[in-house]
């Protein structure tokens, strides 16, 4: 039984593969020969690998049918299964087909989140080898809708709840979580899921999501990710009365105990994982969003999906979309609804390569950006107070109301909605847009589809088939005139699997702005021709691998040239070696 514990440990070698390199710290420290007894040391109990009925039962090791009759003879299956053998992709096969049976996409996602919990290996088969459909499903839309109902479909939990009970503890929570090899932590504290609002502790479902696709699109291994969710109470009414609640009842804390749990937790995560674990902050509150990101930028590795992760897939769409609409970067004007996290990062982000490529200060290309908010259009004449990441866009316009209004006044040639507000761009906006530029270029990114700013058949048909199209969430495909349309999808899923692995493999301690250039150049690059002629500014989603691999090299190649990176030697083909360190969801032979 030494040996099988021991092959079924190396099994889940640090990123997979090359289980001598540096990675993470490497496997030794993790599944070594002295792995029980630091386990031992380091938490509060111990820890064994499972056989026979267990072993059915662990979904990391679990293979059902697929595990062969040496296996099972090995590992005390004998009886536990049913005579027959299947092979991983007919296990494959039948679960697509399951799957397609079920006509709500809720039921779709349960019925996956249910795989995920018994066997792991198949369900990323699953999910990477069917990326563009299932991705609706784990991700944008229905994850939102999963959220919305959390306490209602709540089965097993996944990830980890810190909650105001924890305070004074939160090393202690850490410690309960099996795994100790950490590399990249999803948290939220539920108060912006998407644009729904807040859902208090149910938002736990989108850390469980993007770390999803942090293995399926990054290939970052599962027991190397954290999801987390920080609960400090709900100011939904809806979810306070709702019986099923799984959170906290009460108001959400703010000011000083809210910082208080959010520093305790950050100096937690620190303390038990090291300097390189990344935190990505995800769809928190603006406030708190910028005010995290500015605390911990300069002590820890901390990326914020929804300010740089948006802003760099959002910049990447622009830069190949001008293959199509012409011109350069700063030959551009943009016009976006939202001045909130999304917003106001891709604003910067683009302020920023604008000013790279033309050497003019950021202060001067910012001008080319104008935003509107829900008190219309952002000038400096504004008798309310700004919030601090609104200032740098109030530049110098007498007062517009609306979006329609700033559009007519402004002339855009690029529209984006980041207002988390659904069908904001109406009739009278994409016509006006259209009545002075040939190729407008807009882009709803708001999430879930409901949120929309509009849908792909408004943009199309209000533009007379003249946009250039793309959203945050998916839309299908759209005839107009006789033409068929294909709309892109403009989701920060693009952008953060790679940036991760790209941090991961170089070992880097923190993201620097740079880095998200870095990151959205490769994605631009990966548009091929034959996107270009379907109208498209991303790549499609089932290439995500290999895009991911790109992206990853780039930001770690840029990790190494700013001294970030501590992962030495550096090896020599980036892209080589992110796709060596990709974690494979294929079976392990057990002996
Ligand atoms: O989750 C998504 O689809 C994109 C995102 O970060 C958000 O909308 O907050
Ligand atoms: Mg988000």
């Amino acid at each position: 039984m030494e040996s099988t514990l021991k092959e079924m440990r190396d099994g889940v070698s640090v990123l997979d593969l090359d289980p001598k390199s540096a990675v993470g710290g490497g496997v030794e420290d993790v599944y070594g020969e002295d792995a029980a007894t630091e386990d031992q040391l380091v938490t509060p109990w111990t820890y064994s690998v499972a056989s026979g009925y267990s072993l059915l039962r662990d979904p990391q090791y679990n293979k059902g049918l697929a595990f062969t009759e040496r296996e099972r003879d090995a590992h005390y299956l004998r009886g536990l299964l049913p005579p027959a053998t299947a092979t991983q992709q007919l296990q494959e096969k039948k679960l697509m087909h399951n799957i397609r049976q079920y006509q709500i996409p809720l039921q779709k996602y349960m019925a996956l989140t249910e795989l995920q919990e018994r066997n792991e290996r198949l369900f990323y088969k699953l999910l990477i080898d069917n990326v563009e459909e299932l991705l609706p499903i784990v991700y944008t839309p229905t994850v939102g809708e999963a959220c919305q109902k959390y306490g209602s479909i709540f089965r097993r939990p996944q990830g980890l709840y810190i909650s105001l009970k924890e305070k004074g503890r939160i090393l202690e929570v850490l410690k309960n979580w099996p795994e100790k090899s950490i590399q990249v932590i999803v948290v939220t504290d539920g108060e912006r899921i998407l644009g729904l609002g807040d859902l208090g502790c149910q938002g736990m479902g989108i850390p469980v999501g993007k770390l999803a696709l942090y293995t399926a699109l990054g290939g970052v291994r599962p027991s190397a990710c954290l999801p987390v969710t920080i609960d400090v109470g709900t100011n939904n009414e809806q979810l306070l009365k709702d019986e099923f609640y799984i959170g906290l009842r009460q108001k959400r804390a703010t000011g000083k105990e809210y910082a208080e749990l959010l520093h305790e937790f950050m100096s937690a995560v620190k303390q038990n994982y090291g300097e390189k674990v990344l935190v990505q902050f995800e769809d928190f509150a603006n406030h708190n969003a910028f005010e995290l990101l500015a605390k911990y930028g300069t002590t820890h590795l901390v990326f914020n999906d929804d300010i740089q992760g948006t802003a760099a897939v959002v910049l990447a769409g622009v830069v190949a979309a001008l293959k199509l609409i012409g011109g350069t970067l700063s030959d551009h004007k943009f016009l976006f609804l939202g001045a909130g996290e999304a917003g106001t990062g891709i604003a910067e982000l683009i302020a920023l390569e604008i000013s790279k490529k033309t050497n003019v200060p950021v202060e001067e290309t910012r001008k080319k950006i104008w935003l509107v908010d829900s008190k219309g259009l952002i000038v400096s004449s504004r008798k309310d107070p700004l919030q601090n990441f609104k200032k740098p866009w109030a530049h110098e316009h007498e007062p517009v109301k609306d979006l329609l209004d700033a559009v007519k006044a402004l002339k855009p040639t690029v529209l984006i909605g980041s207002s988390g507000v659904g069908r904001t761009f109406t009739k009278e906006v994409i016509e006006a847009l259209s009545s002075f530029n040939e190729k407008p270029l807009i882009m709803a990114l708001s999430n879930p589809t409901s949120q929309s700013e509009c849908t792909a058949e408004e943009a199309y048909t209000w533009s007379k088939g003249r946009a250039i199209f793309a959203s945050g969430s998916p839309f299908d495909p759209v005839e107009y005139d006789g033409k068929n349309f294909v709309p892109g999808q403009s989701n920060n899923a693009y952008i953060f699997p790679g940036f991760g692995l790209g941090l991961v493999i170089s070992g880097a301690i923190r993201v620097h702005d740079d880095m998200l250039l870095a990151a959205s150049e490769a994605l631009a690059g990966q548009v091929s021709q034959e996107n270009f002629d379907k109208g498209l500014i991303y790549p499609p989603f089932s290439n995500i691998r290999k895009i991911s691999a790109q992206i990853a090299a780039n930001v770690a190649a840029k990790a190494y040239e700013l001294g970030v990176a501590t992962r030495i030697p550096r090896p020599e083909n980036l892209v080589k070696y992110a796709e060596s360190c990709m974690y494979s969801p294929l079976y392990r032979n057990y002996r």
